[in-house]
């Protein structure tokens, strides 16, 4: 079977700007852990900085919709709390506050992400399973990327057998590319885009 090319980002992709999480799944580990260090090395190359690569892992596919969504309102949380550390109001570190962290290092400013690329990867088995799992995995992530106005890449591999999965993770000699590198692309992108967007600037 011919490799499918990945469509070609614009040159001047740039993301030293931006803030990008990924959430990753640990079923088929061998096959999603290429697939990030393909999207996170991708992102490092494109400018994002190491810091503003966040990397969290759940247990499963199902489980990334719920993932993708708690990371973005998580990003809201750190930036509205970074917001108010440095207007001095914030409520978390005022001494008087149950639990109160004084330490404002640990409160080191994490912004809201411009994107996130939720990856897994689901093998067919024998049973319908997959079927149940890659629907509402499909479903899920994008109906958390529009009712969170918030670019969502779909890393989710849905593969017929394990060949499948390994080739569109780059571990296969003469299979096709790994696929995490143009989720990065796509992320930048949009993310870039979204950004001007929101000022209402075309260009
Ligand atoms: N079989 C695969 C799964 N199954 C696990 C589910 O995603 C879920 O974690 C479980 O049903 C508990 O809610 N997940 C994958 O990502 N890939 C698979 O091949
Ligand atoms: C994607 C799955 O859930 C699948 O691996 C489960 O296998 P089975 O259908 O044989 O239970």
């Amino acid at each position: 079977m011919a490799p499918h090319s990945m469509p070609q980002p614009p040159a001047s992709l740039s993301g030293s700007n931006l803030k990008i999480g990924i959430v990753h799944t640990r079923w088929n580990s061998e096959v999603v852990d290429a697939l990030v260090q393909g999207t996170r090395n991708r992102l490092l190359s494109l400018g994002v900085k190491p810091e503003n690569v966040i990397i969290q892992q759940i247990a499963g596919s199902w489980e990334l919709p719920i993932a993708t969504k708690k990371m973005i309102l998580a990003g809201r949380v750190q930036q509205g709390h970074s917001q108010n550390l440095l207007s001095g109001l914030d409520p978390l570190s005022s001494p008087e506050a149950p639990g109160a962290s004084t330490d404002t290092a640990s409160a080191t400013k994490v912004g809201e992400f411009d994107a996130v690329v939720s990856i897994g990867v689901l093998v067919k088995g024998s049973t319908q399973h997959f079927e149940y799992i890659a629907g509402a995995a499909t479903d899920g992530l994008m109906r958390v990327s529009l009712d969170e106005n918030t670019p969502v890449v779909f890393g989710v591999l849905t593969c017929n057998n394990e060949e499948q999965a390994r080739s569109r993770a780059g571990l296969v000699p003469g299979g096709l590319e790994n696929h995490g590198p143009s989720w990065a692309d796509s992320a930048v992108e949009l993310a870039g885009l979204s950004a001007k967007w929101s000022k209402g600037v075309f260009e």
